[in-house]
């Protein structure tokens, strides 16, 4: 078995292959990415040095519309890893019934050791590097790991001086002040934490008794886990990329995600004695390793945080009792053959994480018609969207027409872009 995101990417689909209704031709076709721009982009530090960084956009399948995906900044980016993350995204399009084909970006470097000025450079010379590729009707970026509205605003602005004009819906993700939507911001994890208590509600389980342990607590996991929270599960574990805090009794996630807005590391947070949630707990918690996270015996194990993180070599000492898939790409084949075996269920990232291109749809249909939705019609919107996939992936399951739920929804994804293909045609 492979690291290979991509190779990890194609053998879940042969899975699914076995099972869904697709011409032999065009699901050929579908391994293949459309293209992939590779950029060089200087830029000047601060520091008065002059870096050199290398960026990727990926247009993995425009069939079903316009390229959608969002565009991540990490040391590990590589072309393979940003053709699978825009292959997973042309499958969570196509289940959850988006009119967009699937896209992603990346760019290797470290933000951390990057200031605001550095991460502005940077963002504007990729955006000029993509531009020609980009567009609103064409391909629409959006955030992704260690991106966010400031960094939309930037790719948003960009755009909008080479065209001459504000062009808001080229991006989504955006602050509200520049045609942004609310909701956007907490989206993903809204929809990790839809998807798991439509999973409890499948499963007869009570999701206030339920234990969650998260890996990542960025953007998705933060979310998820204060909704969670909210939801009346408790979160007995969470994580950043130094290692994880753990207490049985349950993590105060509004204490903890001040902690890590004021720039604080998961591994030095302590209890305090400001719990504004009243939650009674004597202790500090237990600091722990990332991967002592994913093996706690809880009810949901959630990774939001990198692919490849559920693997042949840690599978078997997994105790969690569902897996709910908020980062892309977590559990390799391998893994995921096992869990199946077992009858864990896993939830897969194409649903469990779409609530954030769902919401992107609404932002750039509301850009379109130059006219905002209040945040209760957004949320409403990404529940019965998300929910109705999440229903269409059971009847797909529960029938006895795949193995997991993985299968499933990749056999719905797979024929509906497939079907795309087949109107088409293949050929120009
Ligand atoms: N943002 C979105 O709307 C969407 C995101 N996703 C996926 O969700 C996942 C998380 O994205 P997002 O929350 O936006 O990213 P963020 O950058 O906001 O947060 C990432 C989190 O993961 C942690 N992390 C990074 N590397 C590791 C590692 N090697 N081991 C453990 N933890 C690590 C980070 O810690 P630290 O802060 O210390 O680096 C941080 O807590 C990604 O897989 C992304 O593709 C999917 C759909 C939409
Ligand atoms: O919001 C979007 O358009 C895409 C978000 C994303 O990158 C993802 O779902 O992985």
């Amino acid at each position: 078995m492979t690291d290979d995101p991509f190779e990890n990417m194609l053998a879940q689909m042969d899975r699914a292959a076995e099972y869904a209704d697709v011409d032999e031709g065009v699901f050929e076709r579908l391994k293949h990415p459309e293209r992939t721009l590779k950029v060089t982009l200087p830029v000047e530090l601060e520091s008065g040095e002059v870096e050199v960084f290398e960026g990727y956009r990926c247009q993995f399948d425009g069939a079903r519309g316009p390229f959608k995906g969002g565009v991540r900044y990490h040391p590990t980016v590589t072309q393979r890893e940003v053709e699978a993350l825009a292959g997973w995204m042309t499958w969570k399009a196509a289940l959850v019934d988006l009119p967009y084909g699937g896209a992603k970006g990346g760019v290797i470097c470290e933000p951390k050791e990057l200031t605001d000025r550095d991460l502005e450079r940077l963002t504007r010379r990729y955006t000029e590097g993509i531009r020609r590729m980009i567009g609103p009707e064409v391909d629409v970026p959006a955030p992704d790991m260690n991106t966010n509205p400031q960094t939309m605003a930037w790719m948003m602005d960009t755009y909008s001086m080479y065209e001459g004009y504000a062009v808001p819906q080229a991006v989504t993700g955006k602050p509200l002040e520049i045609g942004g939507t609310p909701g956007r911001v907490e989206a993903t994890g809204r929809g990790v934490s839809i998807v798991t208590e439509r999973l409890f509600e499948y499963l007869d389980r009570d999701l206030s008794e339920a234990t969650v342990a998260i890996q990542g607590f960025g953007n998705v996991g933060s979310n998820a886990a204060r909704l969670l929270d909210d939801a009346g599960a408790r979160i007995v574990a969470t994580s950043d990329v130094t290692g994880a805090a753990y207490d049985p009794d349950g993590l105060d996630t509004e204490v903890l995600a001040e902690h890590v807005a004021d720039g604080g590391l998961i591994e030095e947070y302590t209890a305090g004695d400001d719990r504004p949630s009243g939650l009674v707990t004597d202790d500090d918690p237990d600091h722990i390793t990332n991967e002592t996270l994913l093996t706690l015996d809880v009810d949901v194990l959630i990774p939001a945080a990198v692919e490849g993180v559920i693997t042949a070599d840690n599978v078997d000492d997994l105790r969690a009792g569902a897996i709910v898939e908020a980062a892309n790409g977590p559990t390799t084949v391998a893994a995921d053959e096992t869990l199946s075996g077992r009858d864990v269920p896993v939830v897969p990232d194409i649903l469990a994480n779409a609530g954030g291109v769902i919401v992107s749809y609404l932002e750039w249909v509301q850009n379109a018609q130059e006219f905002s939705w209040p945040l209760e019609t957004v949320n409403a919107e990404l529940e019965r969207r998300i929910g109705s996939a999440f229903d269409e992936t059971i009847a797909r399951y529960d029938g006895g027409e795949t193995p997991d739920l993985r299968t499933a929804a990749y056999t719905l994804a797979l024929e509906r872009t497939a079907g795309a293909h087949e109107y088409r045609g293949l050929f120009p």
